[in-house]
């Protein structure tokens, strides 16, 4: 469905003006390279900054790499950027495009963009807004709406006019769960249905595990892993992950907290650690049952997950979200 080779995009360096300091140049993509089979769900997944969005832009015909290929359903997108349009529906992190229009009309007015007759743009946003639960709201400019409201009803506006590959850069960004489930289930019955093939840009850990088929893992503009989410746990199937939540802070001054301090990924209160299982047993035993105790608001015992995968990989976790 789609084959990227070598995809290199640099961001140039920036002059500071007036004192300010100017900007190191980033490559934001890195020899990226990935197959993305037809019919699957195929995840990217890594922290902020990780170069996701400025690979989906490539995927997309928005941006132009500086050097590699990009091949979608046969056709070259970096020579012909303007055929992505016709094969594919792109929700970006920030859609305006719609904001003064109805949802309603969003949807209508895409699917009429996409090709679609008047009678079958309007049969299209019928089931749409219907599909997704948008009814209450589709006669509602978007510019008016809560941030989750809006999320929803652009990627209604993506799904109108049928595209065989739907590329979702953080769909589910400010909803509830009822409108997460709603674009689970839309995203899963395009598939199931329609055989469409979808690439899903995230950092969350718990969606990536629960939807995806396939996962390439970002860090630094480079794929660190590509697999399936089972296939990439297999790598830490022999590590729990011990979570300590410390009252105020952490009792570094008895031993056996300070040995566990090197291995442990802090964040607050919060100490995360990656052990063997006869490692966590030894570390819950020690911060239960002796002076740490005092210390200790909670603590919790887990198999990996693909956050773990990432920290096991060489990847810097702290921007992975879990729920
Ligand atoms: N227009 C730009 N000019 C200069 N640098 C940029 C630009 N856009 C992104 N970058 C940099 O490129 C790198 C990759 O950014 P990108 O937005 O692709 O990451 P991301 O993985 O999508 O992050 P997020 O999860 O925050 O959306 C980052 O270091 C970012 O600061």
């Amino acid at each position: 469905m789609c084959v990227v080779r070598d995809l290199v995009r640099t961001y140039p360096a920036t002059r500071g003006r007036r004192g300010a300091p100017g900007s190191a140049e980033i490559r934001a993509t890195d020899g990226v390279s990935l197959d993305i089979w037809r019919g699957e769900i195929f995840g990217l997944l890594g922290p902020n900054g990780a170069g996701k969005s400025t690979l989906v832009r490539q995927l997309t015909g928005l941006m132009r790499p500086d050097s590699g290929s990009v091949e979608i359903l046969g056709h070259d997108i970096v020579r012909y950027p303007e055929r992505a349009s016709r094969i594919l529906a792109y929700l970006g992190q920030e859609s305006t495009a719609l904001d003064e229009l109805t949802v309603s009309l969003a949807v209508e007015t895409t699917a009429r963009l996409r090709g679609l007759g008047l009678r079958s743009a309007r049969g299209e946003r019928d089931a749409v807004v219907e599909e997704l639960g948008l009814g209450a709201i589709a006669s509602r400019p978007l510019k008016k709406l809560s941030g989750g409201q809006r999320r929803l009803a652009c990627f209604a506006a993506a799904l109108a006019g049928e595209r065989p590959l739907l590329v979702l850069d953080e769909p589910t960004t400010g909803m509830d769960p009822v409108a997460r489930r709603a674009v689970w289930g839309a995203v899963d019955r395009r598939r199931a249905e329609r055989g469409a093939t979808v690439v899903l840009v995230t950092h969350n850990v718990i969606e990536a595990e629960t939807v995806l088929d396939r996962v390439a893992v970002l860090d630094r503009g480079r794929v660190i892993a590509c697999d399936t989410p089972a296939g990439l746990k297999e790598k830490v199937a022999g590590e729990v992950r011990v979570e300590l939540v410390w009252r105020e802070r952490a009792p570094v001054e008895v031993a056996a907290v300070a040995a566990l301090r090197a291995g442990a990924v802090e964040s607050g209160r919060r100490w995360s650690l990656r052990l063997r299982p006869d490692e966590a047993r030894a570390a819950v035993a020690a911060v239960t049952g002796g002076p740490a105790f005092a210390a200790l608001d909670d603590f919790s015992l887990t198999t990996p997950s693909l956050e773990d995968v990432y920290l096991a990989l060489g990847g810097s976790a702290k921007g992975l979200v879990k729920s």
